[in-house]
C-alpha cells in the first residue's frame, strides 16, 4: 500500500498496526491495549489455563470489575448476594492473580467503568489499538484510538497472541456542523446521528465523527458520541486527536511522560485524515436538526426531539418496520401521537460509560440545584468512576444532588444493565442517560427513555419527560 494514497485517520492506525494481510483480505493487527472485565474475560482465562498458555503481554492488559458491583452497602466481592455476579467477580480477581495481569481492586479510588477509567487513566491513547470484551469499546475512539469490542474467543486469542483477525472496515464520515442549540449536549448530537441513519446505519463501516461541532466538544461529549457509534451498528468510531485530546491526556497515570509526552504529540498531530481522502460514505448534519432528544422505542434509532410526539406505526409504509412499531410501543405503553412531554417517569438513571463523567454529573447538578424530585420519583446519580466520584464531591455537586433529593452511589454500571441489584421493577418506566433501551434491558419489562444528562435531572425534578429548555 502506497504511503503517498491519501488515507483516512483509520486507514493510518490500521496499516501501522497490521502484522500480516492474509489472501482474503483479513488482517492480523497488533493490539496496544486489551482492556479486561468480569463479565466476558473467565472462558478467556480458561481457555488459557487448558491450553497452558500464559497471558504473552500482561503489561498491555489491565483488568477491573465494573458490572456486577453493588453500588449501595458492601463491596466487597464475597459480599455480593446473586450467586452469578459474585462468582463472576471473585473469579476474575483469582484470574488477575494467577496470570499476573495488573488489576484495580474494588476498593482503589481509580475503579470505575473500564470505558470510562481507559481514557481517565491516559490507558486510552491516540493512534493505539484497543480492545475489549465489550461492546462500547468504541468509546475510546473519542481520543483517536481504533478500539473494537471483541468476543470472549478473542479476548482468549488477544491474551495469548497479542494481536486480533479483523477483516478492513469500511469509511463512514458523519460530519455534524453548527453551533449547538440551548439544552442540547453530545447525548442529543448522538441520538440525532443515530434517528438518521438508523441502527444499522454503520454497519460494516468505522465512523469518523468530523466538522466544527465535533470540534467544539470536550473529551467527555467526544467520548459520548465515540460509545453510541455501536448502537448506529458501526465497528468502532473515531474522533481526529486535537488539542483538547492532548490537553486532555497530559499528566494522566499511564500516558507518555516529559519529553515521551512531546514526542507522542509530534506523532499524533500526523494522524488526521489527509485532505482527499475517500470515504466510503458520507453522511451529514447541521446543528438545525439537533434538539434534546428522547427516545419513544426500544432500539435507540427511535428517537425524536422531547417536543415532539410518538409516531404512528400507521404512517410506515413498511410492513415489517411497521410491526416492529407497534411491537415497541405496546411494550412502551405509548399511543401514537401521544406528546413525549406528557409522558410520566418512575425512575432517573444518571450514570454509564455513556454519560458518568464529571462533565455530565456537572450538568445535572445545574439542573438539580435549588429544585426538588418530584414526589414518587427515584432517582439515581452514579458516577462513572471512584476520580469521578471524588472530582464532584470536591466540587460540592453531591451535596447539591442529594439536597435536592437524588441518591449518590459507588461508581459501577448500575442501572445500564440488570446484572446488579440496580435494576427498573416491571412497568417502571426510566429517563436514562445510558446507551440502550431495549426490552428489558433495565430490569425485566422495565421501560427505558435515553436522554442526556440535563434532561435526565429535569425529569426527575418534574415526573416526566421534560423538556430541559423551559427549566432555564
Ligand atoms: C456485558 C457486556 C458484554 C455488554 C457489552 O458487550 O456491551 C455490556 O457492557 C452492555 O453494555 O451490554
Ligand atoms: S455502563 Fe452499560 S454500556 Fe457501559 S459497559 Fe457498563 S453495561 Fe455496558
Amino acid at each position: 500500500m502506497s504511503a503517498s494514497r491519501p488515507r483516512t485517520l483509520f486507514d493510518k492506525i490500521w496499516d501501522s498496526h497490521v502484522v500480516e494481510r492474509l489472501p482474503d483480505g483479513t488482517c492480523i493487527l497488533y493490539i496496544d491495549r486489551h482492556l479486561v472485565h468480569e463479565v466476558t474475560s473467565p472462558q478467556a482465562f480458561e481457555g488459557l489455563r487448558m491450553a497452558g498458555r500464559k497471558v504473552r503481554r500482561p503489561d498491555c492488559t489491565i483488568a477491573v470489575a465494573d458490572h456486577n458491583i453493588p453500588t449501595i452497602g458492601s463491596r466487597v466481592p464475597s459480599d455480593i448476594k446473586e450467586e452469578d455476579s459474585r462468582i463472576q467477580v471473585q473469579t476474575l480477581e483469582k484470574n488477575v492473580v494467577e496470570f499476573g495481569v495488573p488489576y484495580i481492586p474494588i476498593l482503589d479510588v481509580r475503579q470505575g467503568i473500564v470505558h470510562i477509567i481507559g481514557p481517565e487513566l491516559g490507558l486510552s491513547l491516540p493512534g493505539t489499538t484497543i480492545v475489549c470484551g465489550d461492546s462500547h469499546t468504541s468509546t475510546h475512539g473519542a481520543l483517536g484510538a481504533l478500539a473494537f469490542g471483541i468476543g470472549t474467543s478473542e479476548v482468549e486469542h488477544v491474551m495469548a497472541t497479542q494481536t486480533l483477525l479483523q477483516k478492513p472496515a469500511k469509511n463512514m464520515q458523519v460530519d455534524v456542523s453548527g453551533t449547538l442549540g440551548a439544552g442540547c449536549s453530545a447525548k442529543d448530537i448522538v441520538l440525532a446521528i443515530i434517528g438518521k441513519i438508523g441502527t444499522a446505519g454503520g454497519n460494516g463501516h468505522v465512523i469518523e465523527y468530523t466538522g466544527d461541532t465535533i470540534r467544539a466538544l470536550d473529551m467527555a461529549g467526544r467520548c459520548t458520541i465515540s460509545n453510541m457509534s455501536i448502537e448506529a451498528g458501526a465497528r468502532a468510531g473515531l474522533i481526529a486527536p486535537d488539542q483538547t485530546t492532548f490537553d486532555f491526556l497530559r499528566g494522566r497515570q499511564f500516558a507518555p511522560k516529559a519529553g515521551a509526552f512531546e514526542q507522542a504529540v509530534a506523532y499524533w498531530k500526523t494522524l488526521p485524515t489527509d485532505p482527499d481522502a475517500h470515504y466510503d460514505t458520507v453522511v451529514r448534519l447541521t446543528t438545525d436538526e439537533i434538539a434534546p432528544m428522547v427516545t419513544w422505542g426500544t432500539t435507540p434509532g427511535a428517537v425524536v426531539p422531547v417536543t415532539g410526539v410518538v409516531p404512528n406505526p400507521a404512517d410506515e409504509p413498511d410492513e415489517a418496520k411497521r410491526a416492529q412499531m407497534n411491537r415497541m410501543l405496546e411494550y412502551m405503553a405509548l399511543t401514537p401521537g401521544q406528546a413525549l412531554q406528557d409522558v410520566p417517569i418512575d425512575v432517573v438513571f444518571i450514570g454509564s460509560c455513556t454519560n458518568g463523567r464529571i462533565e455530565d454529573i456537572r450538568a445535572a447538578a445545574a439542573i438539580a440545584r435549588g429544585r426538588k424530585v418530584a414526589a414518587g420519583v427515584q432517582a439515581l446519580v452514579v458516577p462513572g468512576s471512584g476520580l469521578v466520584k471524588h472530582q464532584a464531591e470536591e466540587e460540592g455537586l453531591d451535596r447539591i444532588l442529594l439536597e435536592a433529593g437524588f441518591e449518590w452511589r459507588e461508581p459501577c454500571c448500575s442501572m445500564c444493565l440488570g446484572m446488579n441489584p440496580d435494576k427498573l421493577t416491571p412497568g417502571q418506566r426510566c429517563a436514562s442517560t445510558s446507551n440502550r433501551n431495549f426490552e428489558g434491558r433495565q430490569g425485566p419489562n422495565g421501560r427505558t427513555h435515553l436522554v442526556s444528562p440535563a434532561m435526565a435531572a429535569a425529569a426527575a425534578v418534574t415526573g416526566r419527560l421534560t423538556d430541559v429548555r423551559q427549566l432555564g
